[in-house]
């Protein structure tokens, strides 16, 4: 008998990947599954919200009310929503951060566990009404109080991380995971609703050929950045000079950085003399796995993941990609000071 099914019977959903993963775990309680269930139910129902939202344009709906007069949440408020709501559903949380809240977030107290996360629910939502990728990022944490959950649970350093990933929502929607066994790719197979795995234990390339950075703002850069940035454009070694790429949304650059190899730079400016991207669910989260692959993360004189968070909000100068280049960016601050 032909079998009628595209899906493989025995095939790594990332659902078994959690349960395989957990079980495997010295005194594992099951709560890293329930939360990461969670979390991929928050992100395919984002991943259908951010689909709809590109169709509504289609329909001319994308306005903040819908055809039948009623409001319609902003995706990233939406996003927002679905992570807080599942996460704190799942009995495995008891505090989280996320960019859309000032304040730590106080999981009630009947639904408490053990874990802290720290999401960044809809990254480069500036792009959604342009219709380029964007994503969700996620760090997961264990607490470090007992009692009442305060702000020192979620102000560890990355080093504490327990797992992180990132959604992206792209030509197909794709979730980046890792438990700090490696980095591994599951795809979404729309048609089973289910997260394939589709590459394991991803690695970056030694070196790129591709640095992206908003360069609109090199006018305000340090001199150590543009004089890297001229050696990418004009090498002195007679080599071929890099293509530069930049989509403005995170994940997306990082996640073709990933794929291709290079620098993905937020450094500091004098406009933002700590740079823009947040320490806690974005830099983190994204330092964690680009070490996963074998690439480096660093603010150019600290790495990323041994920052000592001081506030939940707070920014870093941001600098990954594949070691080379990333070393080679660090020679220039070198350099420089
Ligand atoms: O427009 P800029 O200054 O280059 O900033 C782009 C950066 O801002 C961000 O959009 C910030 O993320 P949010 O959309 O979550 O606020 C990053 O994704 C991106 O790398
Ligand atoms: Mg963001
Ligand atoms: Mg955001």
């Amino acid at each position: 008998m032909s079998d009628q099914s595209a899906f493989d019977t025995d095939v790594w959903t990332l659902t078994r990947f959690i349960i395989e993963t957990g079980r495997q775990a010295k005194g594992a309680t099951g709560e890293l599954t329930q939360l990461l269930t969670a979390m991929l139910t928050a992100i395919k129902a984002i991943s259908s919200a951010v689909r709809k939202a590109g169709l509504a344009h289609l329909q001319g709906m994308a306005g903040s009310v819908n055809v039948t007069g009623d409001d319609v949440k902003k995706l990233d408020v939406l996003s927002n929503d679905l992570v807080r709501n599942m996460l704190q559903a799942s009995y495995s949380t008891c505090c989280m951060v996320s960019e859309e809240d000032k304040e730590l977030i106080i999981t009630p107290k009947d639904k408490r566990g053990k874990y802290v996360v720290c999401f960044d629910p809809l990254d480069g939502s500036s792009n959604i009404d342009c219709l380029a990728s964007i994503g969700t990022i996620f760090a997961i944490y264990k607490r470090v109080t007992d009692g009442e959950p305060t702000d020192q649970d979620a102000l560890q350093q990355g080093n504490n991380i327990v797992c992180a990933g990132y959604a992206l929502y792209g030509s197909a929607t794709l979730v980046a995971l890792s438990t700090g066994a490696g980095l591994n790719f599951f795809m979404l197979d729309p048609a089973v609703g289910e997260f394939i795995l589709t590459e394991k234990n991803v690695k970056i390339k030694p070196r790129g050929k591709i640095y992206s950075v908003n360069e609109g703002y090199a006018k305000y850069f340090h001199p150590s950045i543009n004089e890297y940035l001229k050696h990418k454009k004009y090498p002195e070694d007679g080599s071929a000079p890099y293509g530069a790429r930049y989509v403005g949304s995170m994940v997306s650059d990082i996640h073709r950085t990933i794929a291709y190899g290079g620098i993905f730079m937020y450094p500091a400016n004098e406009k933002s003399p700590k740079g823009k991207l947040r320490l806690l669910y974005e830099c983190n989260p994204i330092a964690f796995l680009i070490e996963q692959a074998g690439g480096l993360a660093t603010t150019g004189t600290q790495r990323i993941l041994d920052v000592q968070p001081e506030a939940l909000h707070q920014r870093v100068p941001f600098v990954v990609g594949s070691p080379d280049d990333v070393n080679e960016y660090l020679s220039y601050v070198k350099k420089f000071s």
